[in-house]
């Protein structure tokens, strides 16, 4: 495992800074190594001359800004501290009086603040304890309204380190330098607006030490590019056949949604998947077939509505033939016979949009009691609380290992920060994503794409939320390439899918 997969609580990471010290690393030169680090990475994005304007709390979090502030001091940066606090650490409280014999500016008024290009945020850190309240919140608020760029040491000043919540007030970062390992509040959704541009500070760790603390496999985990890619069925063997690279059935669409389906099966298109079926009402069959003619476009009898009446595969072909089936997507509600007719099958099983709505409306929980094989839900916050209504959805991470477990199915909970996790707990977060991706279409998208990847790896050694989360990753990757090239109004579903594979290519 690579350092950026690893997220930590501020507990956990007390106790792995801890065992540094223990070993005989002194705190102070702990403290020099980051500071030199930060200053490092600042170099590159402050040019030379600049007016730097330090906060400094009263912990290590400050001391690490004093640091940066006689680094970049001597590197001939315009600094200058903020610093209103009476009773400083010990450490801090050296690295304070060194600033000040060497002449850098002081201020404990906002009011006598000297103008700025950058501001560092050396409040608080994984210290942090209570509400940020009095002068420290009008400071930091002073310091949003300025609207000039920030960076924040370790977390945003005023974020709870585990929740990632507001207490009081908190610093609205341009970028994040987070030290060491990746602070479990940084990837919480409600965290967004505060963090800006998050980056890992490497500042060697050893890795014994965070595994004595979290264990060996840890509980939640952090998506990565290596990790994504590494479970991609790339490349592919030299002896194979189509009937080798999975078969993939869709169940979806509808007169009313016909698009569902078309996105839907554009998304499994590009996950490589062998053989892709797709059942949809009868009078969609021709439009399906001119958009996805390499797939089989099954003609399902349908409702007087234009819904799917039911799953009539062609004769010899069961529901078992299939390597994953996907449902769910432009289905609407109008026949909720859908789930129930499908729910035993053997193969991996993933329910979305209307297949939810359905599943919530004929009970989540004694429904997917019959599965015997793996499900996945994929849910975005609506339909999460319509599934689930019994749980605490406060914290996102909570929720969904409640509900995995509850239901036994992988739970991914869409959002700007997807989660997954299994029925045992373990939690993936899919750090980056685009609010490009906010638009009709999106999910059927993912859900075409996840069900060709879940297809793809029968009787191999992939766990399946290995794939779930190199889905949501890859989905959200080609939102972000699309996003650059297109902004992000310029990202419909269509267009989303016809980034999938320049993800790949980059
Ligand atoms: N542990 C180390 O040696 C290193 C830590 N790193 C940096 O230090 C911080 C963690 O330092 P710590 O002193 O534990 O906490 P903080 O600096 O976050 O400050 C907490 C400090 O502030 C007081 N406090 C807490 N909440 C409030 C509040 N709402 N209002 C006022 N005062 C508050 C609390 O009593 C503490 O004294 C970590 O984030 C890193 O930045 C180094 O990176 C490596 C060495
Ligand atoms: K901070």
């Amino acid at each position: 495992m690579t350092k950026e997969q690893f997220v930590v609580t501020a507990t956990q990471m007390r106790q792995i800074e801890a065992r540094i010290f223990t070993a005989g690393m002194p705190v102070a030169a702990l403290m020099e190594k980051v500071g030199g680090l930060i200053c490092q990475r600042l170099q590159a994005i402050i040019s030379p001359g600049k007016c730097v304007g330090i906060l400094v709390g009263p912990g290590h979090n400050g001391g690490d800004a004093l640091v940066v502030a006689r680094e970049l001091h001597f590197r001939g940066y315009q600094v200058w501290i903020y610093q209103p606090f009476s009773k400083l650490k010990e450490l801090t409280s050296q690295h304070f009086q060194y600033t000040q014999s060497l002449k850098i500016p002081c201020y404990q008024e906002i009011s006598q603040l000297p103008s700025y290009d950058f501001l560092i945020d050396g409040l608080f850190g994984f210290g942090l304890e209570r509400e940020i309240t009095d002068s420290i919140a009008a400071a930091v608020n002073y310091f949003n309204h300025k609207n000039q760029p920030i960076i924040s040491i370790d977390i945003p000043s005023g974020l709870h380190t585990d929740t990632g919540e507001v207490l009081g007030t908190a610093i609205q970062a341009t970028y994040t330098f987070c030290l060491g390992l990746w602070k479990q509040g940084l990837l919480q959704e409600q965290a967004l607006p505060y963090v800006g541009k998050a980056e890992l500070i490497d500042f060697d760790i050893p890795l014994a030490d965070i595994h004595a603390v979290i264990g060996d496999i840890p509980k939640i985990k952090r998506i990565t590019q290596t990790t994504a890619l590494s479970t991609l069925p790339l490349p592919r063997p030299l002896i194979t056949h189509k009937y080798k690279q999975g078969h993939l059935l869709l169940i979806c669409g509808s007169q009313r949604y016909a698009g569902g389906a078309i996105l839907t099966g554009l998304g499994a298109r590009a996950s490589g998947v062998g053989m892709l079926s797709i059942a949809v009402p009868e009078s969609l069959k021709m439009l399906l077939v001119s958009q996805l003619p390499e797939a089989l476009i099954i003609g399902c009898p349908e409702t007087e509505t234009g819904a799917i009446a039911s799953v009539q595969l062609p004769e010899n072909i069961d529901l078992n033939s299939f390597t994953a089936i996907a449902c769910g997507p432009g289905l609407t509600k109008d026949n909720i016979s859908i789930v129930p007719e499908i729910i035993q099958c053997e193969c991996p099983l993933i329910l979305d949009a209307d297949a939810l709505n359905i599943l919530a409306q004929i009970g989540t929980i004694p429904t997917l009691k019959q599965r015997k094989s793996a499900t996945v839900l994929t849910p975005h916050t609506g339909e999460f609380k319509r599934l689930f209504p019994n749980i605490d959805h406060t914290d996102r991470i909570k929720a969904i290992q409640t509900a995995a477990q509850e239901s036994g199915a992988i739970v991914l909970l869409k959002g700007a920060r997807t989660a997954i996790s299994n029925p045992q707990g373990n939690v993936w977060i899919n750090p980056e994503s685009t609010p490009a991706l906010a638009r009709g279409g999106s999910g059927d998208v993912l859900t075409g794409l996840l069900g060709g990847l879940l297809a793809q790896i029968m009787n191999k050694e992939i766990f399946i939320e290995d794939i779930v989360a190199t889905a949501a990753w890859w989905h959200s990757q080609a939102g972000i390439l699309a996003a650059q090239t297109r902004t992000e109004l310029g990202v419909d579903a269509f267009t989303l899918t016809q980034y999938l594979m320049p993800v790949l290519k980059k």
